[in-house]
């Protein structure tokens, strides 16, 4: 039952509770029905026998046979009955009435004889009387025993048989009625139960195929009408919302995939395929390119100076250039070329069937181009520029991979080619590479064997020729390659986190120096110091620097700070707060190499900054560029303005010195006075002599300090 489809089950039960309730009430009906016609044939026998005892009760006391006989042969002329016996109280026969009707019947006083004793005869009525003879509604025939009173007192007994085929017949008939109407009730039950079913079973049925349709085609978007506005109606209106609901989540879904899918594989800011998708795409073009026999190039792009431009301009300035960038570089390439950013400031692009190197050496070009022209960073407008590294498959190599380190290789070679560069793998580069390596390895060992050296380089002041300050600058006399200059192992040491333990070595000695020179009466010169970027942004520099001064025992005022311009950008309140205590205690700070980056001289006003020393491209460029002149210009006439001291670093030759004099540039640096040189070898320059016009013109000073020559 329970598997049964809904259909059958409706109508199943429909039919069996109808056929149920049919069946009982009709057996009731008919029992009852059957009661009371045999209730009314016992009645009519009653009566009869009680019409015939009463009238026959004095021929019994009378003994008047004829009488009783003459009594009952009108009264049980009725069709139905078949005998009616009279009895004497001792048992015969008194008067006797058989209707011909009765001779197939098999009555029991019939059956007795004429001979019958009167003690037979009363027996055979005692069993009548007890039902015991055969006698029944359905055998034939009925009976019934009447005892017969004259004042009370029992003189006879009538014995009647009736025919129950009447009885019968209407029983028959009743039966027959109530069966055709049970038929007829099933049949319209039937009926019912099959429209009913249609009506409860069809919008179910139809729901369900509609169920089956969204699933099988996915399709949420289909809707059903709804047949009626009764429950079955509520189910499609349910079945409706759920659609509408499943259809909105997979909208969403389909939304958060969309949005998960752009997130892994592409780079959010700049929206060009990331690491991931560029490897896929870049594995996927390599094995086409070997099927086909075609070159393809990797292309490395490494913006130049960009942590300066983060440091100095902001993050938000950083984003937008990057932006601009990309947008820049997906300008050039193919449609099915893929440009793609690996992280920070570094761009990857593939160019497929290339051809050649000098094909890739084309588009590498082109690319460098793109950042001749300068970017529009919200208000300022900015010069950056690219290193690029090309590689091709599959001469360079044949992974994705080996690919990318190639590129990269290369990338660094144009860098330290000087920068806004392309460079072309070549297998050498590798081994400059691994020469990195080793000079690392090395680098880790110098500090304990004792391999660095400080040289210092004066300062002069253009007013009065003396000597301000030395800057003392690091050199490494490495054991195998000679010495080496800090351009060869700075960057190194900032990159291997090295550069700590380098500067508080820097520190040490250069303080310790200072403080000899000191103490040799010498006179009172200050020496400088370069703090990386790296080492300045350390939260215990300040103890670092106050624990060399304790350490050494020299005067605050004796030390001079230079940081550049990019550290100073770097946590501006943090750099001002530290600056400040370190100014206070009589340090000197310098801002190195400026001009370089991107802060502009009112931004410094916020700073407690002594000294700015001009970087040496524009000292070099001034004589020639008008522009760089211009700028020396506004730093000098602006740095003034916020009384702060003038260094012009990089001063080589009488002219240049002699258009910084003019212009009220107070401090000079550069191979015109001096090269750095040994400490010994700067100690002549501490006498109080005017070192611009001992030497005559000028140049002669520089003679007189031996060259360093280091790699
Ligand atoms: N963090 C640290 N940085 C250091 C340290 N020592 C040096 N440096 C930085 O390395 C850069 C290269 O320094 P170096 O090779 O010593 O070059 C210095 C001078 O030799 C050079 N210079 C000076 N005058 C002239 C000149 O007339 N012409 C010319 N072509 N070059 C000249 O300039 C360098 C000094 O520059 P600056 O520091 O900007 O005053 C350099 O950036 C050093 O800062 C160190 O211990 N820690």
């Amino acid at each position: 039952m329970r598997n049964l489809p809904l259909q059958r089950k409706l109508m199943l039960i429909i039919m069996l509770s109808c056929c149920g309730t049919l069946l009982a009430a009709s057996i009731f009906f008919l029992a009852r029905e059957a009661k009371g016609l045999y209730r009314a044939q016992r009645e009519d026998l009653v009566s009869l026998a009680e019409i015939i005892g009463a009238n026959t009760a004095s021929a019994l006391v009378f003994d008047d046979p004829e009488s009783a006989q003459r009594t009952i042969t009108p009264l049980a002329a009725k069709r139905s009955i078949l005998a009616v016996y009279v009895l004497t109280g001792e048992g015969q026969i008194f008067a006797r009435h058989v209707a011909p009707e009765a001779g197939n019947a098999e009555l029991p006083l019939e059956r007795l004889g004429p001979s019958a004793t009167p003690g037979a005869v009363l027996a055979a009525v005692e069993q009548i009387r007890r039902g015991s003879q055969g006698s029944s509604l359905f055998s034939g025939f009925d009976c019934l025993v009447q005892p017969v009173y004259f004042d009370y007192e029992r003189v006879g007994t009538v014995v009647i048989h009736a025919d129950t085929a009447e009885f019968q017949k209407n029983l028959r008939w009743t039966v027959m009625v109530t069966l055709l109407f049970m038929l007829a009730t099933v049949i319209a039950a039937y009926f019912f139960s099959a429209r009913l079913q249609r009506m409860i079973s069809g919008p179910l049925l139809d729901l369900l195929s509609s169920m089956k349709d969204v699933s099988a085609s996915k399709n949420f978007a289909i809707r059903v009408a709804k047949p009626s506005d009764d429950e079955i109606g509520l189910l499609y209106d349910g079945f409706n919302e759920m659609l509408s609901e499943i259809e909105e989540r997979n909208q969403i879904l389909r939304q958060r995939q969309a949005h998960l899918q752009q997130l892994a594989h592409y780079d959010p800011l700049t929206r060009l395929p990331n690491r991931t998708l560029f490897y896929d795409r870049l594995a996927q073009a390599l094995y086409q390119a070997e099927r086909s026999r075609q070159v393809l190039s990797v292309i490395f792009i490494d913006l130049d100076h960009f942590k300066d431009i983060n440091d100095t301009l902001g993050h938000r300035t950083g984003d937008l250039l990057l932006i601009d960038v990309a947008s820049r570089l997906s300008s050039v390439v193919r449609s099915c070329d893929t440009v793609a950013r690996l992280g920070g400031d570094e761009f990857t692009i593939f160019t497929q069937n290339v051809m050649n190197a000098d094909n890739a050496a084309i588009v590498a070009g082109k690319l460098n181009a793109l950042f001749a022209k300068p970017f529009q960073l919200g208000e300022s407008e900015i010069y950056v520029t690219a290193s690029i590294g090309v590689t091709l498959f599959p001469h360079d190599g044949k992974t994705v991979d080996e690919l990318l380190m190639n590129a990269d290789i290369a990338m660094y070679h144009a860098k330290a080619c000087g920068k806004n560069v392309y460079k072309l793998f070549d297998k050498k580069m590798n081994e400059h590479a691994n020469e990195r390596v080793t000079l690392l390895s090395d680098l880790r060992l110098a500090l304990e064997r004792e391999e660095f050296v400080l040289h210092y380089q004066p300062k002069v002041d253009l007013l009065t020729g003396n000597v301000t300050s030395v800057e003392a600058l690091v050199r490494w006399m490495h054991p195998r390659l000679g010495m080496l200059a800090p351009d060869k192992f700075i960057r190194l040491s900032e990159e291997s986190g090295l550069i700590a333990d380098l500067t508080d070595w820097v520190l040490r000695t250069a303080c310790t120096q200072a403080k000899k020179w000191q103490e040799q009466n010498l006179g009172s010169v200050r020496v400088a110091v370069n703090l990386s970027p790296y080492h300045f942004q350390r939260q215990d520099v300040k103890e670092a620097i106050f624990s060399v001064l304790d350490a050494t025992g020299l005067e605050p005022a004796l030390l001079e700070i230079e940081i550049t311009e990019s550290a100073l950008m770097q946590n501006d309140e943090y750099t001002c707060e530290l600056l400040r205590e370190l100014r206070e205690l009589g340090m000197t700070i310098s801002v190195d190499d400026f001009g370089t980056g991107y802060s502009s001289l009112s931004y410094l006003h916020r700073f407690p900054i002594n000294t700015l020393k001009i970087d040496r491209t524009f000292i070099l460029n001034m004589m020639k560029s008008s522009e760089d002149q211009a700028i020396v210009t506004a730093i000098i006439a602006m740095a003034k303005s916020l009384n702060m001291q003038i260094v012009a670093e990089g001063v080589e030759t009488v002219d240049q010195l002699e258009k910084l004099k003019d212009q009220g540039c107070h401090e000079i640096q550069g191979f015109l006075v001096s090269r750095p040189v040994t400490a010994e070898t700067v100690e002549q320059f501490f006498t109080p002599e005017n070192h611009l016009h001992q030497h005559g013109n000028y140049p002669a000073s520089h003679e007189a300090a031996a060259p360093e020559t280091p790699a």
